[in-house]
């Protein structure tokens, strides 16, 4: 690892210092007929333990590869290198890229659990839900009752009725209820960090805010640590304690939700911040943002947002930034960072300037 990409993770990926999970330098390839995709590049990034971490960018980002990765799920053919260390609290850290399966199958849900994209059309429309319940103890040689006594109290916690949840088939029960049971059945085994990727995203944005809520309220009686990833940004920030802004399957800015939000120093994140879908902006204010999305298979030189960015000029072009401080807990890859509020004006007053 170079000693540039150690400093990048320095202040902002780094957090506070207690990480539960540690990412260094980790790539996702296909090799395909057309060439070879990168579709997560270089990639670092310390989850901390207790943190809720947003994970933002927009859709062909590279967020569910980040997700995926955490748990050495990237799908075949994929090909998923360099270091992702998870680091219990009191055992040895474990590297997961180097684990037998059955070591990795514990390691999922019992340590690190995920509610996949999508995840909620995975339900067996044979089985009960509580039959899915039972399965993953069986599974994990977990025992039942037990477990189902826990699932009643997840069930509480998440206010759904136990019994007549445990008893349902997922086609009686509504977008909102299934997700939650879906989350319920990822916590199931006690793990200490969930990844969730756009677990809300099918649902209505009340519904949305009123099970992130639910999240919110349980998080500190389970001891738990967080990664939520999203395409949208209002809902993730109001929610996270740190916001990572993925552009093009590389992290390119890293802080304090508030901060980004208050305060955004890549000019991405702040046209994203623009064209974002928010209760608060106007309609009329919001933007999309300008340009393609880059092919993984062909990566602009250079800063890898150039091509879009207004303030893209030589330098830019073939001198990829590394992260630089905006403050003691904010990193930003960008040469030109300080004029980015100028270049992409926050309509609705983002800054405190305006
Ligand atoms: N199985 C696959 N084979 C090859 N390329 C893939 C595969 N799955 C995803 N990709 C590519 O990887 C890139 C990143 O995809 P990813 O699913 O991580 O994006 P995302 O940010 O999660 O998007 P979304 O918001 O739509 O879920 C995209 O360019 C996508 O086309
Ligand atoms: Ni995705």
């Amino acid at each position: 690892m170079s000693s540039e990409r150690l400093e990048a993770i320095d202040s902002g990926a780094r957090g506070a210092g207690d990480p539960v999970i540690t990412v260094r330098e980790a790539n996702v390839r296909f090799d395909m007929d057309k060439g070879t995709s990168r579709v997560l590049n270089d990639v670092n990034m310390d989850i901390q333990r207790g943190e809720t971490l947003g994970v933002v960018g927009e859709s062909g980002s590279g967020k569910s590869m980040f997700a995926d990765a955490l748990l050495d799920a990237v799908v075949d053919p994929g090909i998923l290198t360099g270091e992702i260390i998870y680091h219990p609290e009191n055992r040895e850290p474990i590297d997961l890229l180097n684990l037998a399966p059955w070591e990795l199958r514990e390691v999922r849900w019992e340590d690190i659990s995920m509610v996949f994209q999508g995840a909620m059309s995975a339900f067996n429309p044979t089985m009960s839900i509580g039959e899915h319940f039972e399965e993953t103890l069986e599974a994990h040689g977990w025992e039942i009752e037990p477990g189902l006594e826990r699932a009643k109290e997840l069930f509480e916690d998440l206010h759904l009725e136990p019994e007549r949840m445990l008893s349902s088939f997922p086609h009686e029960l509504s977008g909102g209820q299934k997700q939650r049971c879906l989350i319920a059945l990822s916590l199931i085994l006690e793990p200490e960090v969930l990844v969730m990727d756009e677990p809300t995203a099918a649902l209505d944005l009340l519904m949305q805010r009123s099970i992130l809520n639910l999240l919110y309220d349980i998080k500190d009686k389970y001891d738990l640590t967080l990664v939520f990833i999203s395409h949208d940004l209002p809902i993730v920030s109001g929610f996270a304690d740190r916001l990572a802004v993925l552009y093009a399957f590389e992290f390119v800015e890293i802080g304090e939700a508030n901060d980004i939000l208050g305060n955004a120093a890549h000019p991405y994140t702040r046209a994203l911040l623009k064209s974002t879908p928010n209760l608060e902006i106007p309609l009329d204010e919001m933007q999309p943002i300008e340009g393609e999305s880059p092919d993984p298979v062909s990566h602009p030189e250079g800063c890898s947002y150039h091509p879009r960015c207004p303030l893209g000029d030589e330098r830019c072009e073939v001198d990829d930034p590394e992260f630089r401080p905006v403050n003691d807990k904010h990193d930003v890859r960008c040469h030109y960072w300080e004029r980015a509020d100028e270049a992409v004006p926050l309509a609705f007053g983002g800054d405190s300037d305006e």
